[in-house]
């Protein structure tokens, strides 16, 4: 599982405070009002907020240390954090080595989960020459290929339309019955969280809501 013990962060003014399990092979969704901490319970998570005081555990090992990279962890942000001079296939090879010394099995993962993502033809672009909704299923592509155990998601739909954000959640709900990951996701959307069937977790004011 996924735990926050007495997590306490200070970001310029504002003061937050976490305590919370998210248990192993759980899809939950991180919502609250904008500014409420979501993003920043993900950082936590993700290691690149650490805590001030208190500690973060996945699956009993105390994280708290652990640089992003170092951690059992795969993350798809906002800005789908690929590198704009590697072209999407590299960019989703660092996902699975990074010093992209890939084997034949490797290069079929890839072109797998481009497939599945719906970049088969893709995946000789420069993330600059791709679609916003496009770049963020590569970025998806890269998360399907490190098969982590826990998997995070900011806004992971944002940029896509109603028809393509109704594939990519079948695609994540699929994943997650495949894998049995621990997906942890923020989400304004209440159509995505009703479709993947989500356990939400409120999160307003810095702190988790327990109501
Ligand atoms: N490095 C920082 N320095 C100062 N304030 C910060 C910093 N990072 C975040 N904050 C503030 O902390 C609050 C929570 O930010 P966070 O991004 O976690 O919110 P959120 O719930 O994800 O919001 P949204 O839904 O709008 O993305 C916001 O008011 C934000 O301005």
């Amino acid at each position: 599982m996924v735990e926050l013990r007495a997590v306490q962060l200070r970001l310029g003014d504002r003061h937050f405070a976490f305590d919370c399990r998210i248990e192993t092979g759980s899809m939950t969704a991180i919502v609250g009002p904008s500014g409420a901490g979501k993003s920043t319970l993900l950082n936590l998570i993700a290691g690149f907020e650490t805590p001030s005081e208190g500690a973060v555990f996945i699956d009993g090992q105390d994280v708290t240390a652990l640089h992003p990279a170092e951690r059992p962890i795969s993350i798809v942000f906002q800005d789908n954090n690929l590198f704009a001079h590697l072209d999407v296939e590299t960019n989703i090879a660092l996902g699975l080595h990074p010093a992209l010394k890939l084997t034949a099995a490797d290069r079929e993962r890839i072109a797998a989960a481009l497939t599945r993502v719906g970049l088969a033809k893709l995946g000789h672009r420069k993330p600059g020459t791709l679609s916003g909704g496009e770049r963020q299923r590569a970025a998806f592509a890269r998360a399907l290929v490190r098969r982590k155990p826990v998997l995070l998601l900011d806004e992971p739909f944002a940029s896509l339309d109603s028809d393509l954000r109704h594939k990519m959640a079948d695609l994540l709900k699929d994943l997650h019955r495949e894998t049995g990951q621990t997906i942890i996701l923020v989400s304004h959307n209440a159509d995505d969280l009703e479709q993947l069937g989500a356990t939400v977790l409120q999160v307003d004011g810095g702190q988790i809501r327990n109501d």
